[in-house]
């Protein structure tokens, strides 16, 4: 069988990357600049499998990640990983103490730091990158009055240096991420999974009184438990919202359809974005891959 290629939210260095090393046994890992540069790889056959971030404890869902998948590809979660954070102030060599007058890194990465930032360099510019690994990329050539936000392979990798370890406002911070697939094809993975999930996406008729509470009530009857519901806009206009549904168990052959059936009785639709085991990665003991 053709060797696994796994791509993923680079360059090497983003928690991404890590959370692949940690997850995959084996296959080709290929780089890419940006989330839609990823999943479009994917679509196109480039490669069998993609990974991109969904959601983080503190800052939330990833909505370029959500919206693309739901507007732009048509590709299956086939599992998730949940990483844990830690970002680190990551300084050029050279650095001295002087006034850092700009920050660089993911907007995710900035928002899971803004106390820090607003307290410690409340006059530095912030510069958003696709990355945090692309952020460090741009300090370790840039003057030493800049800084990025990222972790430590990213800054072992592009020789920087720790200036402040662990700057995230909240310690109980994670990142859950996608894997996806367009066409089935098998993953060897390093871990076992710790339980398994579905997610639907709900559209709900228009003016419809009560309606997710109805939605809500085709799930709850049937004892299914929900760990997340999320709701994004339909892009057809202002106050179109479809719903994102996570539902702590596989998908089978008689509760999902009876939760459709009932669902579209009431003019809703429901489609399945995924089922697919759910891994909890431990970073304590990183894997390396060049
Ligand atoms: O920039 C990276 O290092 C990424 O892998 C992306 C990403 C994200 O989009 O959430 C992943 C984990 C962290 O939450 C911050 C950034």
């Amino acid at each position: 069988m053709e060797e696994e290629k796994i791509g993923y939210l680079g360059p090497k260095g983003t928690f991404t990357k890590m959370a692949v090393d940690s997850l995959f046994e084996e296959g080709s890992f290929i780089s890419f600049a940006s989330i839609p540069a990823c999943l479009d790889a994917v679509e196109a056959g480039e490669i069998h499998t993609g990974v991109v971030p969904l959601e983080n404890a503190i800052e939330g869902s990833v909505n370029l990640t959500i919206d693309y998948l739901v507007h732009y590809v048509n590709q299956s979660i086939i599992a998730e990983m949940t990483v844990p954070i830690r970002q680190h102030l990551l300084v050029h060599p050279a650095y001295n103490g002087e006034k850092i007058t700009r920050i660089y890194s993911h907007s995710q990465a900035i928002a899971q730091c803004h106390q820090y930032l607003h307290k410690q360099y409340p006059e530095a510019e912030l510069k958003y990158t696709a990355s945090t690994a692309k952020a460090a990329e741009i300090v370790s050539s840039s003057d030493p009055s800049v800084a990025a936000i990222g972790n430590h392979l990213a800054a072992e990798q592009n020789h920087l240096t720790i200036w402040q370890e662990n700057i995230h406002d909240y310690d109980n911070n994670h990142t859950r991420f996608a894997v996806v697939q367009k066409t089935p094809h098998t993953i060897k993975v390093n871990d076992l999974p710790s339980r398994q999930k579905t997610t639907v996406m709900i559209t709900l008729p228009q003016d419809y009184v009560g309606a997710l509470h109805q939605v809500l009530a085709a799930f709850a009857w049937r004892k299914m438990n929900l760990s997340k519901i999320e709701s994004r806009p339909l892009k057809t206009g202002l106050g179109n919202y479809y719903f994102l549904i996570d539902v702590e168990q596989p998908y089978d052959q008689v509760l999902f359809p009876g939760v459709k059936a009932e669902l579209e009785a009431l003019g809703c639709q429901m489609k399945l974005l995924g089922t697919y085991p759910s891994y909890q990665i431990d970073l304590s003991a990183p894997v390396r891959r060049t």
